[in-house]
């Protein structure tokens, strides 16, 4: 099985014109999202970021296949989205690992769930020396932290070889010194395999360090308002003229630029 996928220009997700709407416990309306239009270039790193509610998850979710949009359609590689498949792997915030699995076991789960164990197990070391947890093949979720933890489960969905990994708030819970270890770790992953990387925070300095390109969404009804591009080399230097001046063209159309604290990075 390759662990590459090459390099190509184009298109390899598109979204058109996708409505969701849920109903809340009160029988009220939620429009989480309203008409969006995405077209997600193969091989870039792109986050969305968007204030709380502003329909980012159900969107992830749609890409997934957890969910269905009411109208409108998702497809990838020209094939439309029905449902979940190991081709869209997927990370939640708190990695969603099986406590009562060894670290190898849980990675294990992405073959199972293929019923590819067999042919692929010699595969599980490969994964687990990618994400830097050599020597913790047999600990289990409870002995290692939570940046640990994040790493299984980006390995469990990266041994699937997915087309799309969707990355969902997977640094939220983390500590910043954690947080930056796994966005290494991500952009190294990203460069190695050119795996396509869709990233959901609320982080916007994370946004600005990881991704090719930031979609701004706004809530009530959940819509892209912007897709901007981020045009700086790589490694990128948090505290440099022009990551801050993308950082403040961000926060003001948040009208946030001077409410929030100089980034944390910065010392
Ligand atoms: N299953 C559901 N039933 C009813 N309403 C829902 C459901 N899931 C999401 N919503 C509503 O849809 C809107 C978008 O939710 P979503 O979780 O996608 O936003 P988000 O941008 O990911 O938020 P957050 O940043 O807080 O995770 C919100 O108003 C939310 O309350």
């Amino acid at each position: 099985m390759s662990t590459n996928h090459p390099v190509s220009e184009g298109i390899i997700l598109k979204i058109e014109n996708v409505n969701r709407t849920y109903i809340d416990e009160d029988d009220n309306q939620v429009e989480a999202l309203q008409d969006i239009n995405l077209s997600v270039r193969r091989g870039e790193f792109l986050s969305i970021i968007g204030s709380s509610g502003c329909g980012k998850t159900t969107l992830l979710r749609l890409i997934a296949g957890l969910d269905k949009p009411e109208t409108g359609k998702l497809t990838l590689d020209g094939e439309e989205i029905v449902g979940p498949d190991p081709q869209r792997g997927y990370v939640f915030q708190q990695g969603g690992l099986f406590n009562w699995l060894t670290v190898e076991k849980n990675i294990a789960t992405g073959l199972k769930a293929r019923r590819v164990y067999k042919k692929n197990k010699d595969l599980i070391s490969h994964y687990i020396n990618l994400v830097g947890l050599t020597g913790f093949e047999k600990a289990y979720p409870h002995q290692i932290s939570g940046g640990m933890a994040q790493r299984v489960a980006i390995a469990r969905a990266l041994i699937n070889n997915p087309k799309v990994l969707l990355l969902d708030e997977p640094m939220g819970a983390l500590d910043s010194f954690t947080r930056a270890d796994i966005q290494e770790k991500l952009l190294e992953l990203h460069k190695k395999n050119k795996t396509t990387m869709i990233l959901v925070t609320h982080d916007v300095d994370e946004a600005i360090y990881l991704s090719d390109r930031i979609v701004i969404m706004t809530p009530r009804p959940g819509k892209i308002s912007e897709i901007m591009e981020v045009n700086l080399p790589h490694p990128r230097d948090r505290g440099s003229t022009q990551f801050l001046a993308i950082r403040k063209e961000i926060l003001e159309k948040f009208h946030l630029a001077s409410a929030l604290p100089q980034p944390e990075y910065t010392i």
